[in-house]
């Protein structure tokens, strides 16, 4: 456990028992609600591809950033979080000192060579009492850990395949953001990087 901050820890390899299945779970959400790369508000397309699970999902378009009950490419409820995505965000959120963590959405990043996130907070969710939960798998990412500020300097901390970052209470707003994906092949996911990030959202 390697602390980042008041409330934010580096889970290291905590996923990695679990990862058969979490693929498995991640490759049926993503067959029932793809992929797709979304539009800001300002007009950008995403370099990251997204999807969720969960009685909401994290959405953009032009008309903003928010949570909506259906996918909107489908018109259809999102898939229900599967047991083993939910089992593993609450073990990890308890490990991590939040020991009633009830998720209700997960999105699904998935990174190619090249894709990014700048820095921000996560602030669409209706409070900001939950902790976030957020899992890599696949190929490794540089992790931007910045502070409260938007101008705050961020440490640069490599993510791993199975790693889990937990942060809430007095680092839940902190700045966070993923440096390009540099060009790889992992023998479980190929030339990608997934992310999931539980959220208590509504
Ligand atoms: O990919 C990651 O590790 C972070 C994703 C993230 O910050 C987000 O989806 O809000
Ligand atoms: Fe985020």
């Amino acid at each position: 456990m390697v602390p980042l901050g008041p409330g934010a820890v580096l889970l290291t390899a905590r996923a990695l028992d679990g990862v058969p299945a979490l693929l498995e779970a991640l490759h049926a959400v993503a067959e029932a609600a793809p992929f797709r790369r979304m539009t800001v508000p300002g007009g950008h397309t995403m370099s990251v591809a997204m999807t969720s699970c969960g009685a909401a999902g994290w959405i953009t378009d032009r008309r903003g950033y928010r949570y909506s009950a259906t996918d909107p490419d489908s018109g259809r409820p999102w898939p229900a979080m599967p047991e083993p995505f939910r089992d593993l965000a609450r073990a990890a959120a308890a490990e991590a000192g939040f020991p009633d963590f009830q998720p209700d959405t997960c999105l699904i990043n998935r990174y190619e060579p090249g894709a990014r996130m700048g820095l921000h907070q996560d602030r669409d969710e209706r409070d900001t009492d939950a902790p976030i939960v957020s899992v890599s798998l696949g190929l490794a990412a540089t992790f931007l850990w910045g502070g409260l500020l938007r101008n705050d300097p961020a440490r640069r901390l490599p993510l791993r395949h199975g790693d889990v970052v937990v942060w809430g209470g007095p680092s839940r707003l902190q700045f966070h953001g993923i440096a390009p994906l540099r060009e790889g092949e992992h023998p479980l996911t190929g030339r990608c990087r997934y992310n999931l990030t539980f959220r208590r959202a509504l």
